[in-house]
């Protein structure tokens, strides 16, 4: 979730509540949005920092507050519109004081290469986006599985030896399949290791409001934005498709990036895709970014999705029935954040309303938060049915065999995993008794062409297909 756009969205229902004018231009307007964290027990921390004590200490004190409960009413109902039944806790950080007093409108239209004319002293980057990292991103709370396992091997190869052979890492993949958990837990263990690092974790958004404010306070602002920047052990970018587009952002970015490598210290990044496939991505930084280490994360598949759900209940000692279980990692195959989503209401109602979880619990949830009811389609369940179709066995068609009765089914229940699941070619592969991903291939071209050509085996793949979605 951005956390600007989040911000804006709390202040336009604050408007409802909070008068425009003195209150709001003092307590709300400066207040700046620095991350959103979204938590364990169902709650999004939006971290919002302010120079003013005063400000701070209104936010903070929730006994003399005045405004905490307009806020606390506004936050609910933007997130009501976000669609997400989600709690969410405002954290005020109070960051180095200003010199203008609270009520004081800082002379910002002074041109600010006049107001330092002759001060040569550098600036505090004080400014730029502070970096939090989230304690629970580390590798021990990471399943690693065939869909991710060559990102997070490469990941912890980076966090015991930054800056060395991949650099820049970067991570790529859907939403919510870990990109950012993984980066964060190169920054925990890399300051585990070495508390007096250096690490700087943000999204590419934030880089680009540091750099526009930097330039927009003035020429001493802007060195201390590179000073800060640049100065770096490892720096944890996120979301870098964003860059694209923004010609005078990228100039900038490669400057950091090449400062930063040539120190040999360790730049970490994330894609929703590889960077050549980023459109209006210059070159030079498509070069850069693919001269370290790409790795891939894709969407987990069912057994890593019923792995994900067990570990989590182990970590919070909840002991979630196994049945629970494969129902929601059955139903949920979007991503993982989806998966703990819905996982987050089931421990909600294990230790709020204290009664006990069962699959009609489970499924009341999932069709709460939309997801499908029924059971998804699985390559067990694709394998049963054919086998039935046919009359042949499961084993058979996991087996060998190459007898036309078993070569034709197994190859249609191959085609309709490929149709029916998110599943790659090498998992159904493996799915099939450890075949490679080619014969999967393979196999679908042969029932396509067969589809179009022979009525009976159209007219019986069509069938089960029937078959499947009742
Ligand atoms: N393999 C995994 N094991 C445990 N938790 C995971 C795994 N993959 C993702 N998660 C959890 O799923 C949630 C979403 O992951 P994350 O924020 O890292 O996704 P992302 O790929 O960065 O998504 P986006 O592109 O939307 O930012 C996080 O809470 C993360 O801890």
């Amino acid at each position: 979730m951005d956390p600007v756009q989040l911000w804006n969205a709390i202040k336009e229902e604050l408007r409802e509540s909070i008068s425009t004018g003195f209150s709001f231009a003092n307590y709300v307007d400066t207040l700046t949005p620095l991350q959103v964290l979204e938590n364990k027990n169902n709650t999004v921390t939006l971290h919002l920092s302010t120079n003013h004590e005063q400000v701070a200490d209104e936010w903070l004190n929730p006994s003399s507050s005045y405004y905490l409960a307009f806020m606390q009413a506004a936050m609910t109902a933007t997130m009501k519109l976000y669609g997400q039944p989600t709690f969410i806790v405002p954290s005020v950080t109070y960051i180095s004081p200003q010199p203008t007093s609270l009520f004081e409108v800082p002379a910002t239209d002074a041109a600010p290469e006049q107001q330092n004319a002759t001060d040569t002293s550098p600036v505090a980057a004080d400014f730029v986006t502070q970096s939090i990292l989230n304690p629970e991103f580390r590798f021990e709370t990471f399943v690693s599985s065939d869909e991710n396992r060559e990102a997070y091997a490469v990941a912890q190869a980076v966090a015991d030896n930054p800056g060395t052979q991949w650099n820049p890492l970067l991570i790529y993949g859907g939403v919510g399949l870990g990109k950012t958990h993984l980066m964060q837990a190169i920054g925990n263990k890399v300051l585990e290791n070495n508390p007096n690092a250096k690490v700087k974790f943000i999204t590419t958004e934030d880089f680009i409001n540091d750099f526009t404010e930097a330039l927009r306070r003035g020429q001493k602002e802007t060195e201390a934005f590179k000073r800060e920047y640049r100065s770096t052990d490892l720096l944890l970018v996120d979301d870098v498709q964003f860059l694209a587009g923004k010609e005078k952002i990228q100039e900038e970015f490669f400057n950091t990036f090449n400062a930063i490598t040539r120190e040999n210290h360790q730049i970490v990044l994330t894609s929703d895709k590889l960077p050549k496939e980023i459109p209006g991505l210059e070159m030079r930084l498509v070069t850069r970014f693919g001269q370290g280490y790409s790795a891939n994360i894709t969407k987990p598949d069912l057994p890593t999705r019923v792995a994900i759900l067990r570990n989590k209940s182990d970590q919070e000692n909840l002991n979630i029935p196994n049945d629970v279980i494969d129902e929601i990692a059955a139903a949920v195959d979007t991503n993982v954040r989806d998966l703990e989503g819905v996982f987050n209401q089931v421990a909600g109602k294990l230790r709020f309303a204290s009664q006990p979880v069962t699959v009609d619990t489970a499924r009341d949830i999932l069709e709460t938060m939309n997801f499908k009811r029924q059971r998804a389609i699985t390559i067990p369940i694709i394998q049963d049915t054919v086998a039935k179709f046919f009359d042949v066995t499961v084993q058979d068609l996991n087996g060998k065999k190459r007898n036309k009765e078993i070569v034709v089914p197994r190859q249609i229940a191959m085609y309709l995993a490929r149709e029916l699941t998110q599943d790659s070619l090498p998992q159904i592969g493996r799915a099939f008794g450890g075949k490679d991903h080619t014969t999967v291939m393979h196999s679908t071209e042969k029932i396509d062409n067969a589809i179009e050509n022979d009525a009976l085996l159209a007219d019986q793949v069509q069938k089960i297909r029937e078959e499947l979605s009742n």
